[in-house]
């Protein structure tokens, strides 16, 4: 059996690195109200090795630590970690594999994101900070019992029609972000929060405006490429 030993030093001390960052953006999910009790997930995929590093299964968030997180290939095998990986590490992994882009993987229970997933429907695109991050619709999944990579086959599938959103609602469970790091994807499943709420609250008070297509395409263009320092 293949162990952390036998890797070379620099995936060993990427590890130790990896692991410091996903135990705190666990935090994150906290800090933001994305879940409740041991509901939730987040990993990030190491550059120097194809190894990914994930949250054990079902510790309570006060109890991670950075030795706690697991760390697998990206098929799901334990290369180490004293406790089992996530209930989610063959999706995340099915995920990295089909997506090589993708560094950092998260899922959460946020309250508003999963009671649209409850619904079928797509978030529709009509604020522009949805056009910033999404460049479109928040797209809502299939639905896909847990437990194996079908979860990361449906946001994959999802992604492929919605090529702008680090974000699918899979249907009936609750969102599943992505990201070029953990952080970018932790940020994603705050924005996803952010946007289901208030998309919820304009669906109380009238009709939503979609934005035009067009537009959105130019919001999405100038958020990603020019908003803030460079
Ligand atoms: O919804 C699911 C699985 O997708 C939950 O069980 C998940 O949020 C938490 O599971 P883990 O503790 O990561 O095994």
């Amino acid at each position: 059996m293949v162990t952390l030993q036998d890797y070379p030093a620099q995936v060993r001390a990427e590890v130790q690195q990896v692991r410091e960052q996903v135990a705190t953006l666990h935090q994150q999910l906290i800090t933001w109200n994305l879940v409740v009790w041991t509901a939730g997930n987040v990993s990030q995929r190491l550059r120097t090795a194809d190894l990914m590093v994930i949250k054990p299964s079902g510790v309570r968030y006060e109890f991670l630590t950075p030795q706690s997180m697991v760390v697998t290939d990206l098929e799901g095998n334990v290369i180490d970690g004293a406790e089992s990986p996530s209930s989610d590490t063959a999706s995340h992994a099915y995920i990295y594999r089909h997506m090589p882009e993708v560094y950092g993987v998260v899922h959460t229970h946020s309250t508003y994101a999963t009671a649209w997933a409850a619904t079928g429907k797509n978030i529709p695109c009509g604020l522009t900070m949805m056009g910033d991050e999404f460049g479109g619709p928040v797209p809502v999944g299939p639905f896909r019992l847990i437990g194996s990579e079908e979860i990361g086959k449906g946001v994959v599938e999802t992604l492929e029609q919605y090529p702008h959103s680090p974000a699918v609602l899979m249907q009936n469970h609750g969102p599943f972000t992505i990201g070029k790091d953990a952080e970018s994807a932790v940020k994603a499943a705050a924005m996803t929060e952010e946007v289901a709420h208030t998309m919820w609250v304009a669906a109380q008070l009238g009709d939503i405006i979609e934005i035009d297509p067009a537009d959105i395409a130019k919001l999405n263009e100038r958020y990603q490429n020019v908003y803030g320092q460079h």
